[in-house]
């Protein structure tokens, strides 16, 4: 589309959504009564829409919207520069690291910049709980931060971005932040690692636990708390996510009530004075603003409004708890050029019955007694450890020479079985308790071992010392689409790079690499 075609709509959106074109055909109309219904809450308000702009939603909520590319925070300038004078980029207004998808780039989930992590692709809903989180700025640097409902991790990437910076060994090192993803349902747990490990970060653990189950072994642990909670979905129908059903009353209430048991143990879990970020993918009041008047009312959290999300305040009335509406923010598909989503930002209070001092304490706290509570939070050892952390097999590191420990202050690797973790230096002691899952290095398949995806993608110093080989862009798309390439300099498993981002392994016998990129990573 040329500049000259965007036509820019009342509501600012550039992109007017298209009509989906799902394989299964027309997507099913959504039913305007049960979307009108879930607008109108008996306990927690209504949002009153004109007869006009019902219709309109109804049509944008099986509207297909298009992806955007949350750019990686350090590849702005490069991905800027390849876009070029003549696509300027597109920011998102409430997210400005992310843009729509430019003309120059046809098919963005099909780019080397994409495989490489350069950016990530993402529903520009979604973006608000980022934005409500500030992770497009520099608040979250050094946090201890918990993604409670994470997987696939499209959040738990930006934070995991938002926290870190690279190690660098020294005395004085601030301490960096450390994000735990949490996901319960097993079979989403190898998705979500894989893009942790895009980011190229070591500062992340994982658990697939029940929320309550983790409040019990993490107890006020964390500075900061989100829960992308499980919902009725409303907003996915154009996706084909969600049935009709997305907007029936006892759907909605079925997903409430799970919502009130997340959200006690995401509190129970959040440091007093840390903060909560609390987001949906529908429009349903009772799972929206109706959550944030349970945490205000029986969980005593604070509203904690952001200036820079005004704009998008819940124009919800006659709400009976109006503090939840100073901190409830909404994008509509037909209002914003995305699916729509709802997120709200919170805080717990400072004070305890104990304590005389009231009030909520802000993101913008002194930083320094925030690095020396983390610093005591991080040391604060649990339960005995059950698992080897100290001994690498030694066929392990006959066969993969880069994990010869060269100097324990620069890694900690966890032996679990068949796999071995990496743990940087500074993770936090807990890294060692059996249900929590540190990236993975290497692992072995009958007697032989062989180095992990996320090993190859990890951009700091920690795993320096493997060998790599630097492609063009040719070489690069055949090594992503599975083909060998030729690799005659060096022998025994390297690193592909390209534009000194790394991309997977191969394996070279001195004339040929064979290829080893995990099949979920491949461009094919
Ligand atoms: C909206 S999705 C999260 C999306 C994710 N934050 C992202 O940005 O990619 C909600 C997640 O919560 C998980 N979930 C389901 N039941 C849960 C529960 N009881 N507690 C916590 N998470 C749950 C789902 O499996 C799903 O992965």
């Amino acid at each position: 589309m040329s500049a000259k075609k965007k036509q820019k709509s009342k509501s600012g959106s550039k992109r007017p959504p298209k009509r989906s074109s799902r394989r299964s055909g027309k997507p099913e109309p959504v039913s305007r009564e049960g979307v009108e219904q879930s607008l109108h809450s008996q306990r927690n308000g209504e949002i009153r829409l004109p007869d006009e702009e019902l219709t309109i939603l109804c049509d944008a909520i099986v509207a297909r919207h298009e992806n955007v590319l949350r750019l990686r925070r350090d590849a702005i300038d490069s991905v800027g520069e390849r876009l070029g004078d003549e696509t300027p980029p597109d920011p998102v207004p409430w997210y400005p690291l992310a843009i729509h998808p430019p003309e120059n780039i046809a098919r963005p989930s099909r780019s080397i910049d994409y495989a490489s992590g350069e950016y990530y692709l993402q529903d520009a809903g979604s973006l608000l709980a980022l934005a409500a989180a500030e992770a497009d700025t520099d608040q979250l640097r050094g946090k201890l931060i918990c993604d409670l409902c994470a997987a696939p991790g499209g959040k738990a990437s930006a934070l995991l971005e938002a926290i870190d910076e690279p190690y660098r060994p020294g005395p004085d090192i601030p301490p960096r932040g450390f994000l735990l993803a949490n996901e319960p349902i097993r079979s989403r747990v190898a998705p979500l690692a894989y893009n942790l490990a895009r980011t190229g970060s070591d500062q992340y653990a994982v658990t697939s636990e029940n929320p309550e189950a983790l409040a019990d072994k993490f107890p006020e642990l964390f500075d900061f708390v989100l829960v992308d909670a499980p919902c009725s979905g409303q907003a996915m129908m154009a996706r084909g996510k969600q049935s009709p059903s997305a907007v029936q009353a006892s759907h909605i209430a079925l997903n409430a009530d799970r919502q009130n048991r997340i959200l006690t143990a995401a509190e129970r879990l959040l440091r007093p004075g840390g903060t909560i970020v609390y987001s949906t993918c529908t429009f349903a009041i009772d799972e929206n603003e109706g959550q944030v008047r349970f945490m205000i009312e029986q969980l005593g959290l604070n509203a904690s409004p952001m200036q820079r999300l005004e704009p998008f305040l819940t124009e919800l009335s006659d709400c009976p708890a109006p503090d939840a509406l100073r901190c409830s923010y909404r994008l509509w598909p037909h209002r914003n050029p995305c699916a729509g989503s709802f997120a709200a930002r919170l805080s717990k209070p400072v004070s305890t019955s104990n304590d005389p001092i009231d009030g909520d304490v802000s993101d913008h706290d002194d930083p320094e007694n925030d690095r020396d509570r983390i610093d005591a939070s991080w040391r604060r050892s649990t339960t005995s450890r059950s698992r080897d952390d100290a001994m690498v097999p030694r066929d392990a590191v006959e066969q993969l020479p880069f994990l010869i420990r060269v100097d324990d202050e620069r890694y900690r690797f966890v032996l679990r079985d068949w796999i071995i973790e990496g743990n940087p230096p500074d993770a936090p002691d807990w890294v060692s308790e059996p249900c929590v899952f540190g990236p993975e290095v290497a692992h072995r398949t009958g007697t032989t071992w062989k180095p992990s995806h996320a090993a190859a993608l990890r951009r700091t110093s920690a795993i320096a010392d493997v060998e790599c080989i630097e492609v063009d862009d040719e070489t690069a798309l055949k090594y992503l689409a599975g083909e060998t390439i030729p690799a005659t300099e060096q022998t025994g498993w390297l690193v592909v790079r390209h534009r000194g981002r790394p991309l997977g392994w191969i394996k070279s016998d001195g004339r040929i690499g064979k290829n080893h990129l995990a099949r979920f990573a491949r461009l094919d």
